[in-house]
């Protein structure tokens, strides 16, 4: 039985939730739910607070689990992410109100608040600046306006949130973040499993990333026709019964799809199709 910690809110518990349903795990109806078994592929899957998944993964009671990268370094536990999922993408930054400091090298003697407090302390004892790290669990923004610290650290997806509350992105981002999914450091129990479970989640990249592309083309043209469409390994190439054609299928990137199709109609091919991957181990 594979153990898996999903986040139960937040940022990450919808899509990571998704995921796992268009990889064919059962997951739960209600937000209540705090463990389901899925019992036709042998895993339990146990909603937690995102924060705390790298602790139940790094302390080796769950086999694996889905989190932020942020989530990850913060927690300083010893787990290592295994793979990266896509979604939740965001960076960690430094905010100020305009006009003050403009770097991190400025901030001696100042305090900074964040909920990132262990990755925020590194960054700073990095570039040699003393400063005064507060935890705040959220809603850091505010603590600017009301006196606590004169920078924060936060989480930036859009900028709307600090745009808001009247604070300027200063710096280069502290780290930047996705979802990922964690082991712990060494860990080899149940590794056929994690690999199917890994490969499962891949296909679900795949099968968002790519269509799949069939056409027609002159035989004497089909060498152009597939440096438009290389696929990921080598384009199907199959004789037609009109001589002198042959039908090619490839897997083409989503977001390149319908210039790749023009490309192709203007080099003469027809019949051009794209369908949608449902789902893919390469
Ligand atoms: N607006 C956002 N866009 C993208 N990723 C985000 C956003 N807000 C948070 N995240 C990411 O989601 C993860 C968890 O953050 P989230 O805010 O959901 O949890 P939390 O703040 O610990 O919980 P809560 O806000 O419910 O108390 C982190 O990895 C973070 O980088
Ligand atoms: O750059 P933006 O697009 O504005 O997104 C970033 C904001 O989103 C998250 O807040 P969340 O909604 O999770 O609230 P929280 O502060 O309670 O964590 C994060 O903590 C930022 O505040
Ligand atoms: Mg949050």
């Amino acid at each position: 039985m594979l153990r898996i910690a999903v986040p139960n809110k937040g940022a990450l518990s919808e899509p990571a939730a998704a995921m796992l349903h268009e990889a064919g795990y059962r997951q739960r109806k209600e937000r209540r739910e705090l463990v389901m078994l899925d019992s036709d592929n042998q895993v339990e899957f146990f909603y937690l607070r995102p924060r705390d998944i790298a602790v139940y993964v790094g302390s080796g009671r769950l086999d694996l689990g889905i989190t932020g990268r942020d989530l990850l370094l913060d927690s300083g536990v010893k787990a290592e992410e295994i793979m990266q999922l896509g979604f939740a993408a965001s960076t960690l930054r430094y905010a100020t109100r305009p006009g003050t400091v403009r770097d991190v090298r400025e901030f001696g003697g100042l305090t900074v608040a964040t909920s990132f407090d262990g990755v925020v302390a590194r960054h700073l004892a990095e570039h040699g600046v003393d400063a005064s790290v507060v935890h705040l669990d959220g809603a850091v923004e505010t603590a600017i306006q009301l006196g606590v610290a004169e920078v924060i650290a936060d989480v930036v997806e859009t900028g709307t949130t600090l745009r808001n509350a009247g604070l300027e992105i200063i710096g280069e981002p502290i780290l930047r973040s996705e979802a990922v999914v964690i082991r712990r450091t060494g860990d080899t129990a149940e590794e056929t499993k994690v690999q199917q479970f890994l490969r499962r989640l891949q296909g679900v990249l795949v099968a968002r990333r790519y269509v799949m592309m069939d056409y027609d083309i002159r035989a004497e043209l089909v060498e152009k026709a597939v440096a438009l469409t290389p696929g990921l390994e080598s384009p199907t190439v199959s004789p037609l019964h009109d001589q002198g054609w042959v039908a090619v299928r490839s897997m083409v990137p989503v977001q390149d799809a319908q210039r790749v199709m023009d490309e192709l109609y203007d080099l003469g091919a027809r019949a051009i199709l794209t369908t949608g991957i449902h789902a893919a181990r390469l």
